[in-house]
């Protein structure tokens, strides 16, 4: 178990997001399917926290949960959220072949294993696991349009709407296959604490899906409106890192 400080980024020696090459990722055969099962009902709301949108989870049982892969046990669903670009060229976190896309979702779940809350997980090494899907343009997405017609009512910074039954498995691409490393936060507190497990094929959704998300504000009512746009953080450097991939 470490502390605070020795999961602080200064000096950090595995922080997130990466440039995934895919010739120096190595295949590893012990990498289990990755299982996930999602409870729709377990979503609660969707939030603007500033930074992103957020939708936030029931996480008091184990009833939205993520097993297999490279885990040793089951994570429980927190969150999840996006980061994107002002327009399609960036957007993304994590690159493939510096190949960035116009935007990524992150599922983000917790150790209830080896932690008694989400809050004490961030601080744990391998306290979560955050499952990583990148966004392509392209075909209208019937499931994200149901999170980006409720995106209105969280235009502003703090802002929140009731948001049940929604199952986020809609958002995750039919392939099986995913990169895996240990890393970080991506945002404060930026900890060493997680186990990514980057999905290869992207979603497909349109123009007027990633517009929308473009519409919503970094800025709480009444202030100088700012977009809620280019809202991920830059490449960090591997070091002393292998990415595992779960396929040949
Ligand atoms: N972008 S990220 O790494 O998922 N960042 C966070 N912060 C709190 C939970 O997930
Ligand atoms: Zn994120």
């Amino acid at each position: 178990k470490k502390n605070n400080s020795e999961l602080s980024v200064s000096g950090g020696t595995r922080q997130s997001p990466i440039n995934i090459q895919w010739r120096d990722s190595v295949y590893d055969p012990h990498l289990k399917p990755l299982k996930i099962h999602y409870d729709p009902t377990t979503c609660l709301y969707i939030w603007n926290n500033g930074y992103s949108f957020q939708v936030e989870f029931d996480d008091s049982a184990d009833k939205s949960v993520i097993m297999g892969g490279p885990l040793e046990n089951h994570y429980r669903l927190k969150q999840f959220h996006f980061h994107w670009g002002a327009i399609n060229e960036w957007g993304s976190e994590h690159m493939v072949d510096s190949k960035v896309y116009p935007a990524e979702l992150h599922l983000v779940h917790w150790n209830p294993v080896t932690s008694t809350s989400f809050e004490e997980a961030i601080m744990e090494n391998n306290g979560l696991v955050v499952i990583g899907v990148f966004l392509k343009l392209g075909a209208h997405h019937a499931g994200l349009q149901k999170l980006v017609d409720a995106l209105p009512a969280v235009k502003h910074k703090d802002t929140i709407v009731e948001f049940d039954v929604f199952d986020p498995s809609c958002l995750m691409p039919s392939c099986p296959d995913y990169w895996t490393y240990d890393g970080s936060l991506t945002t404060p507190p930026l900890t060493e604490s997680v186990t990514w497990i980057i999905k290869k094929t992207p979603i497909e959704v349109d123009q007027n899906q990633l517009e929308e998300f473009r519409m919503l504000l970094f800025t709480s009512a009444g202030e100088e409106e700012k977009r809620m746009v280019d809202n991920f953080r830059p490449l960090q450097p591997l070091m002393n890192r292998t990415v595992r991939s779960s396929f040949r």
